[in-house]
């Protein structure tokens, strides 16, 4: 397993994050467990603030909040000086609990409802990302009734195939987001955005999927919507001042990924969008950019208990954790690889080939389709990593099961930042 961010392994043998040995975690807060390195999440805050800076362009970060999201998310981003991206009520109503500057929260989404908008306006939001032409209509309405303004950016499809998973790319000419920058209404769109009292345009807003690791999706994107600006300049006489270039970031999860180069990923993307200005005469005087998973995935470790082992009749071997695609859906939904490592016998030789299984009710239930392990004992920890992104956030209750607890480790220190649920909370809300 790569050992990423402060990870490391103590004279005893065992899997250390932020100073603070995992078995110790796992006896501490209980099993499974989401650990989060919150030096990593700041190293990795950083390295963003670094690569994204341009001596003649403005620049914004907003952290995409869909990827992991709590109270104490919300105060760490802040705390780094991100803005926010949240896509529903939810998100937007945990960023309000922690304070979060309503002038620093975008409000995505490709359905708001009424109820949602009417919270975000409520709290002083006043950066919308519109996905469509009803939203158009919906916003200016409520601006209207509640008298407030907004700085819109409109959501826009560049017909992109990026090369990721299908279900996670968000620009092919049939996503459900955003509206296609070749409908032949565009500048009518535009208009009714313009022309609205409370509504000002500030740009355009594209994101081209998700888990992206070559460098010449992010330039082709760019290419691409470099155009739109220009041809939007020309034929609707609407000048371009922000353009959000979306998330989407790829991460390290396993010797499959051929690492994305951050660093050089995004001053390209920088140098990009100024060359194609001077060529073209045109000025974008601010880009934004919104990434998620690259922010918190390596940051994240999942910690389970191992309870029984199988060797099935065809011959496989099973490591059954108690946790799985409750807290995991992403093996089951898109084939995805992660490492792990025995946290309690991280020198030991790795010498047993197995696949890590949960305790749901389904087959497809299923961490580690195939992983070389020392061999596995009842009561091990087993450490799986870069948990952090769309793991917590996607989690269920399936099988009733608890949702696990969330603990940040930082310089020997653990705090848990969402307890684990009970079975109270589980039957919270059913009525008799
Ligand atoms: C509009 C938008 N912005 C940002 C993101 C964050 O993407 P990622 O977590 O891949 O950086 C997403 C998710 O794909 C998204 O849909
Ligand atoms: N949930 C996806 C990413 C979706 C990104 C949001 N648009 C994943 O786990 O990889």
């Amino acid at each position: 397993m790569n050992l990423h961010g402060t990870m490391s392994i103590n004279e005893m043998g065992n899997l250390e994050i932020g100073n603070i040995d995992t078995v110790n975690l796992a006896k501490k807060y209980g099993t499974p467990l989401y650990v989060f390195d919150v030096k990593n999440i700041k190293n990795n805050i950083n390295n963003f603030k670094v690569g994204f800076k341009h001596p003649k362009i403005e620049t914004e970060i907003i952290y995409a909040s869909k990827a992991f999201l709590t109270i104490g998310m919300c105060k760490l981003i802040e705390e780094q000086g991100l803005s926010l991206d949240v896509v529903s009520g939810g998100e937007l109503y945990t960023a309000k609990k922690a304070n979060f500057p309503p002038n620093k929260i975008y409000f995505h989404g490709n359905n708001k409802t009424i109820e949602e908008l009417i919270l975000a306006l409520n709290y002083g939001v006043n950066k919308i990302i519109i996905d469509n032409e009803y939203e158009i209509e919906l916003v200016n309405y409520l601006c209207t009734e509640l008298d407030q303004n907004v700085e819109v950016l409109l959501r826009v499809n560049p017909g992109i195939e990026a090369h990721t998973h299908e279900y996670i790319q968000t620009a092919n000419n049939d996503s459900k987001f955003g509206i296609s920058i070749f409908n032949e209404n565009i500048c009518d769109i535009i208009s009714s955005i313009t022309d609205s009292y409370h509504m000002t345009l500030k740009g355009f807003h594209y994101h081209i999927g998700s888990q992206i690791l070559d460098e010449v999706s992010f330039i082709k994107g760019i290419e691409v919507m470099m155009n739109f600006v220009k041809k939007i300049k020309l034929t609707c006489s609407y000048e371009t001042k922000e353009l959000n270039l979306g998330g989407g970031f790829g991460v390290y999860y396993s010797k499959e990924d051929s690492e994305l180069d951050l660093n050089s990923c995004l001053k390209n993307m920088l140098s990009e969008v100024n060359k194609i200005s001077k060529e073209n005469n045109i000025t974008i005087p601010k880009l934004l950019i919104e990434p998620g998973r690259s922010i918190v995935a390596n940051s994240g470790t999942t910690l389970y208990k191992v309870g029984a082992t199988k060797d099935t009749f065809g011959g496989k071997s099973f490591i059954f954790v108690d946790g799985g695609m409750a807290d995991n859906p992403r093996t089951a939904l898109y084939d995805a690889i992660y490492e792990g490592a025995i946290a309690n016998k991280m020198t030991n030789e790795n010498t047993n080939e197995y696949t890590i299984a949960g305790k749901c009710c389904e087959s497809g239930d299923i961490v580690i389709k195939t992983i070389t392990l020392p061999k596995a004992d009842k009561n091990d920890i087993l450490a799986v990593a870069s948990t952090g992104a769309y793991n917590y956030s996607m989690a269920s209750n399936y099988n009733r099961l608890r949702k696990p607890a969330v603990v940040f480790v930082e310089n020997g220190k653990s705090k848990v930042v969402v307890k684990r649920e009970t079975y109270d909370d589980i039957i919270r809300n059913d009525t008799l």
